[in-house]
């Protein structure tokens, strides 16, 4: 029962999922390691749902072998499932019972709960455990949500876009409450459309576009993001307009300058560079560049790219333009 000594808590090797005819999941590969907060990012309609049901063993798979704490999925056993924690994507309907209720509803289905008022405490609900969950508003009942997932104290949890809905303070108890399991060396699978939350509290990411990972692997290295240039860009001042650049570092890559009047120059010694550019300046009597930023690029504009690289028609109905723009702004 307990996962094997080198065995990841969830690996996935060629898993199909298809819907009629139509290939939601189309040969996906997946290993997530031991203790890791593991981010599955991709736009609307990829796949994300459908293959974390699947691990779930809330969906059946078309084809394909999955692995999840040593067990197969689809084989569905009580003590397997009393070490998952699960935060599906929509709110749960808890009829008329007060929040401590629902708690401690849930809580009797695990043989190690953990307290069930630190439970509530922890999804910031202890002024309102006495209220009844159809009042709760819809960021409090995401937060009850929550804790139904994690107060059996599991062994492996899934969060399937978790923060929807939250206030920022709220989102931010919740990615403590993240970090609190993973220090206590349990693994997460994190489903969401918040760079900056997979960012904040994920080591490791796949991407996944129409049912197949087009990129896995750690955040800092995405997309080669650690190998990409960083660009330096100013407006250029009028004492500056005309002149000759100074002489700049090995790889200095200045761009023609547009419309806009801005310079920017890819490299990879921004330190360098702007020393070049500084005292160049300097001589021509400006003492700001105007506009002056340096921009590494972020987990966003890599994401964006590979989504840009491999949209192929993922929602159905949808056009390519509509994908592009929802990525990363849910
Ligand atoms: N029960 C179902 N019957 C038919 N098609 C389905 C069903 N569930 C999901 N799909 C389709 O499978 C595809 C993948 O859906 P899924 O919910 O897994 O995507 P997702 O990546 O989680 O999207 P989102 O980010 O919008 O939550 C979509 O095109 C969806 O319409």
């Amino acid at each position: 029962m307990a996962t094997a000594v080198g065995e990841h808590p969830v690996s996935v090797r060629g898993l199909r999922k298809s819907y009629g005819d139509w290939h939601a999941v189309q040969g996906l590969d997946l290993d997530i390691h031991q203790g890791e907060v593991f981010a599955l990012l991709g736009p609307n309609g990829a796949g994300k749902t459908t293959t974390v049901e699947i691990l779930e063993g809330v969906r059946q798979r078309t084809g394909g072998d999955v692995r999840v704490l040593g067990c197969d999925p689809a084989e569905d056993r009580r003590e397997w499932r009393a070490r998952i924690g699960v935060v599906p994507q929509t709110t749960g309907a808890y009829s008329d019972l007060t929040v401590r209720e629902v708690v401690e509803h849930f809580a009797a289905f695990y043989p190690n709960p953990l307290p069930v008022g630190q439970v509530i405490d922890m999804v910031g609900l202890g002024k309102h455990e006495k209220k009844q969950s159809t009042d709760l508003s819809g960021g409090q009942a995401r937060r009850l949500d929550v804790a139904v997932g994690i107060v059996g104290d599991p062994d492996l949890i899934f969060l399937d876009e978790p923060t929807t809905g939250l206030d920022p303070v709220a989102r931010r108890e919740a990615w403590d409450l993240v970090r609190y399991f993973s220090e206590r060396g349990r693994t997460t699978v994190l489903t969401t459309h918040y760079l900056d939350e997979a960012e904040a509290l994920c080591q490791r990411a796949a991407v996944i576009v129409a049912g197949r990972v087009v990129q896995c692997g750690p955040l800092a290295e995405f997309g080669g993001r650690s190998q990409t240039p960083t660009t330096v860009s100013f407006r250029i001042p009028p004492e500056l307009a005309g002149r000759t650049l100074p002489s700049l570092p090995p790889g200095a890559d200045p761009a023609p300058v547009g419309a806009d009047g801005v310079l920017r120059i890819g490299t990879h010694a921004p330190t360098a560079l702007l020393a070049a550019l500084v005292p160049w300046a300097h001589q021509a009597g400006v003492a700001e560049l105007p506009e002056l930023r340096v921009h590494r690029p972020t987990l966003e504009d890599v994401y964006l790219e590979l989504i840009r690289q491999n949209v192929d028609g993922t929602d159905r109905g949808a056009d390519t333009s509509q994908l592009i723009s929802q990525a990363g702004t849910r």
